[in-house]
C-alpha cells in the first residue's frame, strides 16, 4: 500500500501561531516578524523569551522587570531540590529533566490555573528554571553542588558559570547567549507540537513542557546535537569521507543534517558554523570544526543535504566545555522560551488538536470463542 501522502503529518498546518515562521525554500526564520538574522548578536536571550512569551522586544524598563521576574523565579521547590541527587543517580539528563520539572510543577503556586496571567508567570518560571535542574542534576551526579546564580548575570552567564565551574570568558557567554537565541522557537516542530497537543486538552503548562522534553530527547529532533558530537568523536580525523559514504552506503542516516522544512541551508547553521569556527580557532585545536566542515561538503556532495541547527551547535557547545551528554539539555533550556510561549497562544484561542488516521487493519472479522481460536 502507498504511503500515506500526509505521514509524518508532512506540509499539513497544525496550527496558527503569531511565534515564528519559516520560509523553507529561501532558508529563513522569523520570531514575530524579525529576522533571525538581525537578532542573533544583536539582543539577548531574555529579550528574545520576553519577545515570544510577552509579544514585543522589551524596554529597558520592561527588560529590567523580567530580569528580575526570572532571578526570582529559579528557585525551585523543595521537591526537586530534594529529589535531584537520586534522579541523577537512576536517570540520564532529559529523562531526568522531564521527572524534575513535574516535580516542579507539583508546587508551583500557579498550577492549577491556566488563565494567561498565570502561564506567563509559569513561563517566566519555566524558563528561569531550566538552566538550573540542568547544572544542579550536573552537579549532583559530579558528586558537588553547583555554584549559586547570580541574579544580576544572564542565564547565558549563569549556565556557563555553573556548568563549568569557571568564570566564563565574556566572549564566550555572547556566543552562548547568542546560540539560546538561535534555539528558541521553530513553528511546528515535533517537540513544540506535542507541548500544544497536551495544552489543547486543557492540561496545565507543565504537563505540556514534559511532553516537550519527551519529545525533543530522540535523535531524530533535538537529541541530534549530541550524536553529532559523539559521530564526529566516532571517526578518525583524516577518516572523515570514507566515515560518511561508508555510513550512507549501509543505510545510515547522518546526524545534523536534512530538515522536513528546509531545502536550503538553515539560517541558524549560518551563523553556528562561525562561531564554531571562531571558538575552534580560539581553542587551538580546530580538528572537529575541520572535520565538521569536511562532513558537511561530503553530505551534500553525497545527499544534496544541509546541516541543520545542531550539526554545528555540537562543536560551538564542545568549544564552550559542555559534556557532551547535555548537548540536548541545553536545547531545552533555550526551546523553554517558544514552548511556553506556544502553551500561552495556545490556551489563548484553543480548539482540541485531534487528528484523523487511515484505518489500513483487518475488517469484518468474525469473533470466535477463545478455545476456538
Ligand atoms: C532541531 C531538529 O530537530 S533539526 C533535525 C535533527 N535531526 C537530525 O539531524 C537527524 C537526521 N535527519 C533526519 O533524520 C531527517 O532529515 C529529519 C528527521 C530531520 C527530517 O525528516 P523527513 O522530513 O521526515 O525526511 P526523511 O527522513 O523522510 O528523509 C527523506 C530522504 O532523505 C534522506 N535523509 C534525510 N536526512 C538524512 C540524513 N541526515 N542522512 C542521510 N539521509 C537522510 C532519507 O533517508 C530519505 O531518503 P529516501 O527518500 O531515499 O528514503
Ligand atoms: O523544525 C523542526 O522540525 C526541527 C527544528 O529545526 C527545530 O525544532 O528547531
Amino acid at each position: 500500500m502507498a504511503d500515506n501522502p500526509t505521514k509524518g503529518l508532512a506540509d499539513v498546518v497544525a496550527a496558527s501561531t503569531a511565534l515564528s515562521d519559516i520560509d523553507g525554500r529561501a532558508g529563513r526564520l522569523f520570531y514575530r516578524g524579525y529576522d533571525i538574522h538581525d537578532l542573533a548578536g544583536h539582543v539577548s536571550f531574555e529579550e528574545t523569551a520576553h519577545l515570544l512569551q510577552h509579544g514585543a522586544l522589551p524596554t529597558r524598563r520592561q527588560l529590567a522587570d523580567y530580569g528580575a521576574e526570572l532571578a526570582s523565579g529559579r528557585a525551585l521547590g523543595a521537591l526537586a531540590e530534594g529529589n535531584v541527587a537520586e534522579i541523577a543517580e537512576k536517570q540520564g539528563p532529559m529523562e531526568a529533566l522531564r521527572s524534575l520539572v513535574s516535580l516542579a510543577g507539583a508546587e508551583d503556586a500557579d498550577k492549577d490555573s491556566n488563565e494567561a496571567a498565570a502561564n506567563r508567570r509559569k513561563a517566566a518560571r519555566l524558563t528561569a528554571q531550566q538552566p538550573i535542574l540542568v547544572a544542579r542534576y550536573h552537579a549532583a551526579r559530579s558528586g558537588g553542588r553547583a555554584p549559586e546564580p547570580d541574579p544580576a548575570r544572564s542565564i547565558a552567564a549563569n549556565f556557563l558559570l555553573q556548568i563549568t565551574g569557571r568564570e566564563p570568558d565574556p566572549r564566550a557567554v555572547e556566543i552562548f547567549d547568542t546560540c539560546l537565541v538561535l534555539h528558541a522557537d521553530h513553528t511546528m516542530n515535533a517537540s513544540t507540537f506535542a507541548a500544544r497537543v497536551c495544552a489543547a486538552t486543557l492540561s496545565d503548562m507543565h504537563s505540556a513542557i514534559v511532553a516537550a522534553i519527551g519529545t525533543l530527547k530522540g535523535p531524530l529532533h533535538g537529541g541530534a546535537n549530541e550524536q553529532v558530537m559523539r559521530t564526529l568523536e566516532s571517526i578518525p580525523a583524516d577518516g572523515v569521507a570514507r566515515a560518511v559514504r561508508d555510513r550512507l552506503a549501509a543505510g545510515e542516516k547522518i546526524m545534523g543534517f536534512g530538515h522536513r522544512v528546509y531545502k536550503t541551508e538553515d539560517p541558524r547553521a549560518t551563523h553556528l558554523r562561525k562561531m564554531s569556527r571562531e571558538l575552534a580557532e580560539a581553542s587551538g585545536d580546530d580538528t572537529y570544526y575541520r572535520m565538521s566542515k569536511e562532513m558537511e561538503e561530503v553530505v551534500h556532495a553525497e545527499k544534496g543535504l544541509y546541516p541543520n541547527v545542531d550539526f554545528y551547535a555540537a562543536t560551538v557547545y564542545h568549544y564552550l566545555g559542555i559534556p557532551t551528554d547535555l548537548f540536548t539539555p541545553v536545547f531545552s533550556v533555550s526551546r523553554m522560551a517558544g514552548w511556553t510561549a506556544h502553551v500561552i497562544e495556545q490556551h489563548a484561542d484553543n480548539r482540541l488538536i485531534r487528528p484523523d488516521s487511515e484505518y489500513i487493519g483487518e475488517r469484518d472479522q468474525k469473533w470466535a470463542p477463545i478455545d476456538e481460536r
